[in-house]
């Protein structure tokens, strides 16, 4: 389990928090990956296509004994466990799992690219990013992605809707 990964997950459709209660309930289910740290959830205005509800947002911290590729295949069949059909670009969906980071790693191959290449102007991403992991910078520049979050306006379209605390990690959002 010698690697490190950031990943978002992000839900507008259906019963929200049973979604991201699913998707944590799956990848912990995978005997090579282990859920860490989880954020706080938050309620965030869509960004992108707006005319769409509103979503809710958390990031998790996994340690994992998979490649960043295989993480991808994973992330992917959960979202189509959990029944998620991709109707356009940036439309609602029932659940979405993004790689933020891998370790330090910089990928960029045809499937997958790390870091997100749209985590830096997401409020929506590094509000809970920074939560769990105050001092993280971005391991193309450095930056503290703390700067990144000052410079984004639509920070307050990001409210706390559940605070997380040890007790709810331990048991992955309830059963
Ligand atoms: N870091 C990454 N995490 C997840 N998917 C990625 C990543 N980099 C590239 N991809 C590719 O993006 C494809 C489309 O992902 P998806 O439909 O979830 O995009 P989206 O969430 O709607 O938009 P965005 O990529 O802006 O978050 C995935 O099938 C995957 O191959
Ligand atoms: N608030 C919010 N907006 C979005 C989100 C998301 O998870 N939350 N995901 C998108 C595509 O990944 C596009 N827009």
């Amino acid at each position: 389990m010698k690697n490190k990964a950031f990943l978002s997950l992000g839900t507008n459709l259906g019963d929200r928090f049973a979604n991201l209660q699913a998707a944590l309930h799956l990848l912990q289910s995978y005997e090579a990956v282990t859920v860490g740290k989880l954020s706080s959830i938050y309620e965030t205005e869509p960004v992108g296509y707006t005319d769409q509800p509103a979503f809710l947002n958390m990031v998790i911290q996994v340690t994992t004994s998979l490649s960043a590729e295989e993480l991808l295949d994973l992330c992917l069949s959960i979202e189509q466990e959990l029944g998620r059909i991709r109707e356009f670009k940036w439309g609602p969906r029932i659940i979405d799992l993004d790689i933020l980071m891998y370790n330090q790693d910089n990928i960029e191959s045809e499937k997958l690219i790390v870091p997100h290449p749209r985590m830096h102007e997401r409020a929506f991403v590094l509000v809970p990013l920074i939560e769990i992991n105050p001092n993280i910078c971005s391991p193309e520049s450095d930056m503290p992605l703390e700067e990144a979050l000052s410079s984004i306006e639509e920070r307050k379209g990001v409210r706390l809707w559940k605070q997380i605390n040890r007790e709810d990690e331990s048991g992955l959002l309830g059963s």
